[in-house]
């Protein structure tokens, strides 16, 4: 049995559209599935849940990376396998793990049964910021951006550009700041920080490659600073670049690896785990090595 779990807002109301493709080509090909539409924030968490509890074999995610984070959060911790027909507008899990976009064909990836292991990794914030990071979590000034586009109703009709919008309004008023960062136990002090990128695979953002090295098979986190540089030179020089992340070797940019990570700030920072908003600072970070299967 396949559970397929749609978020019929996702990719600007694609995933309720594509559906029906989808479904017709389930009952040709005689596959045992149920199918839920989500019809809240949430709601993906609690019917994997349920799912993954009930035994099922595949959950899959029909949406985009935010219905990823939230159906990964449901079966955590069971032996479910996990599916995806990237259905968003940034799709950035998808992009990673070199998932089709047309939906038939990462239906059909998933119905080959093919099944591997990767990385995912804990985080432990304030209460109401807990969980599992499946891509990547971003503090600072793409926190803030995240969290200025989840306000609006913008993102309905803008989609992906919702986030270059995000970008102008949160840079004219953003102040970077002192953070430490403790990896694997060993400190770091950065003066003048905008933000810290903690990635489990190289994308965020819809396509930025903001740790262009992560990959969520080698057990390790990819940490990237973005330190002491104008707000002109991080808009005109720093953004184009980590579309291709040549960003890297730039003397603002610090990148690390490590299995924990904790963050700390003098002000409280906002926080995107998987491209949605989660609380401000403190954070810390745990690697946790071929704990989540995916098909
Ligand atoms: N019925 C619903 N009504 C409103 N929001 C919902 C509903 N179902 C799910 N959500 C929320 O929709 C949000 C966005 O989902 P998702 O990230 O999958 O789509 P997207 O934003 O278009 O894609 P991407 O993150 O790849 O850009 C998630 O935070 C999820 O909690």
């Amino acid at each position: 049995m396949i559970v397929f779990i749609v978020n019929p807002i996702s990719g600007m109301k694609r995933a309720r559209r594509v559906w029906p493709i989808l479904e017709r080509h389930l009952q040709q090909k005689n596959v045992l599935f149920q199918r839920y539409f989500t019809e809240r924030p949430g709601h993906a968490v609690e019917l994997a849940r349920r799912a993954a509890r009930e035994q099922v074999e595949t959950i899959v995610a029909v949406g985009g990376d935010g219905t990823v984070h939230e159906v990964v959060n449901g079966l955590y911790g069971m032996d479910t396998r996990l599916g995806y027909i990237p259905m968003g507008s940034g799709n950035d899990f998808a992009r990673a793990q070199s998932i089709p976009w047309d939906p038939v064909e990462a239906l059909e990836r998933i119905l080959d049964g093919r099944t591997a292991q990767v990385d995912t990794a804990d985080f432990y914030g304030t209460e109401e910021c807990q969980g599992t990071v499946v891509s990547t979590a971003g503090i600072g000034f793409d926190g803030s951006v995240t969290r200025w586009v989840n306000q609006f109703p913008i993102k309905k009709y803008l989609g992906k550009w919702s986030y270059v919008v995000g970008v102008f309004r949160v840079l004219w008023q953003f102040q970077p700041t002192e953070v430490t960062l403790y990896l694997d136990g060993k400190e770091h002090q950065f003066n003048k920080a905008w933000l810290v990128a903690v990635a489990n695979i190289a994308f965020y953002g819809g396509g930025m490659k903001i740790c262009p090295s992560a990959s969520n098979d080698d057990g390790l986190l990819d940490i990237c600073v973005v330190d002491g540089i104008s707000k002109g030179m991080l808009f005109l020089r720093m953004f184009p670049r980590v579309f291709f992340g040549t960003h890297i070797g730039h003397p603002a940019v610090h990148t690390f690896q490590a299995r924990q990570v904790r963050i700390e700030s003098r002000r409280e920072l906002d926080i995107q785990i998987d491209g949605e908003s989660k609380g401000k600072t403190p954070i810390e970070f745990a690697i946790h090595p071929s704990s989540l299967r995916i098909g």
